[in-house]
């Protein structure tokens, strides 16, 4: 089945990618106790999936926080919790800045949670802060389920219109990614290597090009796909641990990277040393990730994500639009040309990897993986 957008990734998913994207899956105690369920808002120029602010944030005692139903006819009360270009700012976010007198009772932070099977994310309203935990193990490799059930956490946060910024990261310390699964690189049919690598060029065209700020927490190893998955990040936090190794590794499997990685790779490090790191495959240590570049800062592993924390309430400071289109003038022309040739771009990916010496090669690289460990 050939996928051309994250509806129709939604759709493969069937009952559970749509059930979780309706019942919103809250995992916050509001959530639990089914107050801050997520209300679909339809029918009122609205139509993305929403908590009641009033209920979830603040609890039913808010005094001032609107509900769903009061906002597209919002009272003079409710304006309070409207910013002030009109957009809706988080409930909680709102009353600080307005300096609400103390005798009402909120939490200090607002949090949002959900997840799916492969992707945790955990969103702190009252910094407009989301984190998205990868947890598919045991490697997180980016598995078509993993990448579609990415897209779609993904897709809400955009929506979202608090979400100012995400920090990436991974639920398992020591791998944030093996990158792109090989199983779906291997033994199967043309059609699924369509529908795999439409869902690859999906993710990386929304993250490269994403309006969020957002920061990888490099916890761990990060080879190939991983190291693009970073790669999309404004800024790379990572772990500085000599054990783990970043880089675009392709050619040790016999495979080329594609030029959108290449292109990616680039605007990082510049082109010398992208065509060193991408002919000889090199995984960085992360001293020599730092040197060249590749990430832009290295911490101790049990400070990788309050370092990442820090770094984006800095970028957060920034106006909103300038920084926004900044990063478009930055990156859109890189995007612009996988956008040009995205169909090319898939007819070459599934003619190279049905190759009989191509498959042979990313078996064996698989069968030498394995066999490290005996
Ligand atoms: C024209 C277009 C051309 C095509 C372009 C395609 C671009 C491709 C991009 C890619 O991302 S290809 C994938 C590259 N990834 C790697 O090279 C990483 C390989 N993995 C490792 O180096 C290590 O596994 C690790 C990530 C450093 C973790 O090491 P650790 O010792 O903790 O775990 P392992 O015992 O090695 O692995 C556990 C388990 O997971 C399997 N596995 C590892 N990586 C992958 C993967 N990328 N895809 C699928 N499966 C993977 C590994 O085989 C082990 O399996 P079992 O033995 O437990 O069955």
């Amino acid at each position: 089945m050939a996928l051309r957008t994250v509806s129709a990734l939604k759709r493969r998913l069937g009952g559970a990618g749509l059930g979780l994207l309706r019942s919103g899956q809250i995992s916050s105690a509001a959530g639990r106790s089914g107050a801050g369920r997520a209300r679909a808002g339809r029918g009122r120029g609205v139509a993305w999936t929403r908590p009641r602010l009033g209920e979830e944030q603040l609890g039913p005692t808010c005094p001032v926080g609107p509900t769903w139903e009061s906002v597209s006819r919002p009272s003079s009360t409710d304006r309070k919790c409207l910013g002030r270009a009109g957009n809706f700012l988080p409930c909680a976010a709102q009353h600080r800045l307005e300096k609400t007198p103390s005798y009402i009772d909120y939490p200090a932070t607002a949090r949002r949670s959900f997840s799916n099977h492969r992707v945790i994310v955990d969103m702190d309203q009252s910094l407009g802060v989301a984190t998205i935990k990868i947890k598919n193990p045991p490697v997180n490799s980016l598995s078509l389920e993993l990448l579609t059930e990415f897209l779609i956490g993904w897709e809400k946060l955009e929506n979202d219109k608090s979400c100012k910024g995400v920090i990436l990261t991974s639920n398992y310390p020591k791998i944030f990614s093996a990158g792109l699964d090989i199983l779906e690189m291997c033994g199967k049919n043309a059609a699924h290597y369509t529908e795999y690598w439409k869902a690859v060029q999906e993710l990386w065209l929304k993250l490269y090009m994403s309006n969020m700020v957002v920061i990888a927490a490099i916890n761990g190893s990060s080879p190939a796909g991983g190291c693009l998955l970073a790669l999309t990040s404004d800024y790379r936090v990572m772990a500085d641990n000599p054990k783990y190794t970043i880089g675009l590794n392709e050619t040790l499997l016999g495979i080329v990277a594609p030029f959108w990685f290449k292109d990616n790779l680039v605007n990082t490090i510049g082109n010398r040393a992208s065509e060193q790191a991408l002919q000889l495959g090199l995984l960085f240590s992360p001293a020599e990730a730092l040197k060249i570049g590749l990430v832009d800062q290295l911490v101790p592993e049990d400070k990788v994500q309050s370092t990442a924390l820090s770094v984006m309430s800095q970028w957060l400071k920034i106006p909103d639009h300038a920084r926004q289109l900044t990063k478009t003038m930055m990156r859109k022309p890189t995007a612009d040309l996988l956008l040009k040739q995205r169909e090319a771009d898939i007819d070459n990916f599934v003619r190279f990897i049905s190759r009989d010496g191509i498959q042979k090669s990313l078996h064996m690289y698989l069968k030498a993986l394995k066999e490290r460990k005996e």
